[in-house]
């Protein structure tokens, strides 16, 4: 989608209500896909999501002479990395640039071919992303870094070997990081301060079905024993709990009534806390969770973005829009990201009134007080929201703009769309199915 096709008309007000599927993580998918490299037999993926991260990754294992291929049942990827040894990466500079997940190549391609190169990553802009705790364990680990114009390029002069590490913070990213060099290496790794997100259980399912040694304290610390071979997976991937929320948040935002087929209670129990609180309604079942906007009014309340058992940074966003749709003065302290609240300034040209601060606000000091981030928000509701111009300033964002687009009066035009399909798929189709009244411009009414 480019050009004028990347812009959405959003005619609002139409509360969204009818039943939407989702499938697998995209924050676990693309990993499992990677730890197929680890594999000295084909791997198989299924409930994967037809998202551009999937598609980067597909890409990206290709290059690296990784043969992907459709399996059986519709969502099925079958993996097989026999080739990797062979392939040709002359093209990699293509996929600077195109999402978080080719740092995750390192410890896989260390492992099999001894060097690798990682060429610059993409992701949402919502802070400074850096990479450093990533580096600094494959460094335990026993490899080197050479940083390099268009990228890093590391290498593995020996087998590398088991470590201890105490994460600074319990970093998704860097969790993966170490379980996908921990599996091979040589020896036992024990990680402390430890991500321990549903999607790092579901990548622990798929590699302990691979042949690796790892069990999870309750005090954030993994150990992992290295093995000397692993196998191929096969694996249904975990639903996507952060879509999930997304769609929830929407079903309230616009007084709806959304079932999410595939949303599992034991992976959102935190935000389904926090919507009960908001006073939204759900009703779980062994297929999928309804949610629901009851009447009345919704209530402000205090929320603080965590790791992992707290509340996920990534419902953050589109919840925010619901808020403003709340009785009184709800307050937002967002602890992971440091710059991930500027998408509201949007949201009050709709009409919504919204404050940022510098300051801790609402609860523990975190880790951005006093150093100038705007990362708590004062949210003054009910405010009726009014149809805008509104340009997508990254994933969770995008949601959240269609969201208010589809809960303001009047029409909004919304650029830059295609960045939802990085996460959300086919999210056009599912609006329609809701009965969102949405319109690309020169053509009809989707
Ligand atoms: C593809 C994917 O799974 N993305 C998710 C992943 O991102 P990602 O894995 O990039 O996020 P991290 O958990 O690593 O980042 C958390 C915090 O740690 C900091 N940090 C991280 C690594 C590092 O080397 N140095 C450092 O300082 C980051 O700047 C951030 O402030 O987890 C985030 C937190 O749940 C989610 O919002 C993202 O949707
Ligand atoms: C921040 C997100 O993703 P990424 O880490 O891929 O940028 C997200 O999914 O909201």
């Amino acid at each position: 989608m480019t050009g004028t096709d990347d812009v959405l008309l959003v005619h609002g007000g139409t509360p969204l209500e009818g039943e939407i599927r989702v499938r697998g993580a995209k924050n676990l998918v693309p990993k499992a896909m990677v730890a197929a490299l680890l594999g000295s037999g084909p791997s198989r993926l299924r409930n994967v999501p037809d998202i551009r991260d999937v598609r980067v990754v597909r890409g990206l294992l290709q290059l690296h002479g990784v043969t992907v291929r459709p399996g059986e049942e519709p969502g099925e990827l079958v993996l097989d990395p026999t080739h990797v040894e062979s392939a040709n990466v002359a093209d990699i500079d293509a996929h600077a640039g195109s999402s978080r997940i080719p740092i995750l190549f390192c410890g896989p391609l260390l492992h099999r071919l001894g060097h690798a190169f990682i060429p610059g990553l993409g992701g949402c802009d919502i802070g400074g992303r850096p990479i450093d705790f990533h580096f600094d364990v494959l460094r335990q680990f026993g490899a080197t870094i050479e940083k390099r114009a268009d990228g890093q390029y590391l290498e593995a002069p020996q087998r590398l070997r088991g470590t201890k590490i105490r994460l600074p913070y319990p970093s998704v990213g860097s969790t993966e990081q170490v379980l996908l060099t921990a599996v091979l290496a040589e020896g036992v790794t024990e990680l402390s301060n430890a991500a321990v997100e549903p999607e790092i259980e579901d990548l622990i399912c798929v590699l302990q079905k691979m042949g690796a040694i790892i069990s999870m304290d309750t005090d954030r610390t993994i150990r992992i024993t290295g093995v000397d071979r692993l196998d191929g997976y096969t694996h249904r991937a975990l639903p996507d709990r952060l879509e999930a929320a997304s769609w929830a948040s929407a079903a309230l935002a616009t007084e709806g009534n959304i079932y999410v087929r595939g949303a599992q209670q034991r992976s959102m129990m935190t935000f389904l806390n926090t919507y009960r609180k908001v006073g939204g309604a759900f009703e779980i079942d062994d297929e999928g969770i309804r949610f629901w906007h009851p009447g009345g009014s919704l209530n402000a309340i205090a929320l603080e973005t965590d790791v992992h058992p707290g509340f996920q940074t990534d419902w953050q966003q589109p919840l925010v829009v619901a808020l403003t749709q709340a009785a009184g003065l709800s307050i937002v302290h967002e602890t992971v990201y440091e710059s991930r609240l500027g998408f509201t300034s949007a949201l009050n040209q709709m009409g919504a009134h919204i404050q940022l601060y510098r300051e801790c606000l609402g609860g523990s000091d975190c880790r951005f007080g006093q150093r100038n981030f705007l990362h708590s928000a004062v949210v003054s509701g009910p405010t009726k929201l009014q149809g805008a111009d509104l340009v997508i300033p990254d994933l969770r964002g995008g949601f959240s703009y269609l969201i208010a687009a589809l809960a303001a009066q009047g029409t909004s035009r919304v650029h830059g769309i295609d960045l939802i399909n990085r996460g959300y798929e086919n999210f056009m189709e599912k609006l329609v199915e809701l009965g969102a009244k949405v319109e690309l411009p020169g053509s009809a009414l989707v």
